[in-house]
């Protein structure tokens, strides 16, 4: 199989989203913006940094990374519609693979009537997914880093950690156990937290981020684009029963920095909390306070870890490519 039959054969027959005009077949695809505002991202996974084949399946790598890219755009709080992909792909990826791979990024296009409408194939070294979505948020509404406030309540989606746990659970070829598989499945197919956000059109501001690096990554990002000081309670940060009974000495540093969690880091006014819950309630997620936002003190954002009474600051201590020297 070249280039080009692989193309056809992982074209959509039908396309579901009605704003589309030319999808894959053309030098590019086209689609109607109509009356809202376009919200793009991309995001990519490269085999030994993202995945290896001993810690995913081919199908686990594209739900995957559709999975890592929805997550943004749940964060801005759109819809998503459109996808592509740029594919690079070595020797050992074989076919059967590759159809894997698409299949396990059609299951979750299909759960939010996605389209790929288009991408890239070219023959490189190691596997690199790289996919690039598309969604629709009404005019102005899209919800930035930047919108805190404070006397803002942080809060976060779900539990954070487990993906870290999981990925250790695979190292450590752990018997499988109810808490193993779980921790395993949050590594493999992490739930992008698309509906919670779109319930949240009601609320007049909400600042949001999602949790790729892990949070005391992106609190420092949301207090640096917002000026603020955001204060994380140690008590409170979520975690799963089961990182909590595997991995008792490693769940708290996890939870703040283990990354890949694709859950929700938000704040938002006190007058506005209940339109948070209750969009966590109609989406059947949970949702953690676990902070509060202050005032700048010094000249520069920070934000603070406190545990009982005693703050210390909150180092970006998440993952960090390109680290050199
Ligand atoms: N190589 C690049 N060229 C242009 N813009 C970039 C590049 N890399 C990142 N950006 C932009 O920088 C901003 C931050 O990107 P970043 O990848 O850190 O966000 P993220 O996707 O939320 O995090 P993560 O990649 O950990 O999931 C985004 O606006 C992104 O589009
Ligand atoms: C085999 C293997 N080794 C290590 C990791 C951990 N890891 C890789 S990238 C990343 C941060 C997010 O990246 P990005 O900023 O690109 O979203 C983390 C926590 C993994 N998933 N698989
Ligand atoms: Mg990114
Ligand atoms: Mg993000
Ligand atoms: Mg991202």
């Amino acid at each position: 199989m070249d280039e080009f039959s692989f193309i056809r054969s992982i074209r959509p027959d039908s396309y579901k989203q009605s704003t589309l005009i030319r999808g894959i077949d053309d030098d590019a695809a086209v689609f109607r913006a109509m009356q809202e505002d376009v919200v793009t991202a991309v995001d990519t996974m490269v085999e030994g940094v993202h995945f290896s084949k001993e810690t995913m399946s081919p199908a686990d790598v594209g739900y995957r990374a559709l999975a890592a890219n929805l997550s943004d755009l749940a964060a801005m709080g759109s819809r998503p519609a459109f996808y592509l992909v740029s594919l690079v792909v070595p020797d050992h990826w074989s076919e059967k693979e590759l159809d894997e791979l698409y299949r396990g990024m059609n299951q979750l296009a299909d759960e939010y009537q996605m389209d790929l409408i288009g991408g890239d194939t070219v023959s490189g070294q190691d596997l690199c997914v790289s996919v690039t979505v598309v969604g629709y948020v009404g005019q102005g509404l899209a919800r930035y880093r930047s919108a805190s406030k404070p006397g803002d309540l942080v809060f976060v989606t779900g539990s954070l950690g487990d993906s870290r746990a999981g990925l250790q659970c695979i190292f450590d070829e752990r018997e499988e156990t109810e808490d193993v598989r779980y921790l395993v499945n949050r590594h493999r197919r992490p739930s992008p937290r698309v509906t919670f956000a779109e319930m949240l059109r009601s609320c007049e501001r909400i600042a949001l981020n999602d949790v790729s690096d892990g949070i005391a990554n992106e609190a420092n990002e949301i207090a640096e684009a917002s000026g603020v000081d955001v204060i994380i309670r140690q008590e409170r940060i979520p975690c799963s029963g089961a990182i909590q009974a595997l991995y008792p000495d490693q769940y708290l540093e996890w939870g703040l920095s283990g990354g890949e969690d694709f859950e929700l880091l938000g704040t938002v006014s006190k007058e506005e909390w209940s339109c948070v819950e209750k969009a966590a309630n109609e989406s059947g997620l949970k949702v953690t306070v676990i902070g509060k936002v202050e005032e700048r003190k010094k000249d520069h954002p920070y934000v603070y870890i406190q545990k009982e009474d005693k703050r210390n600051i909150l180092e970006k201590t998440g993952y960090t490519h390109m680290k050199r020297g």
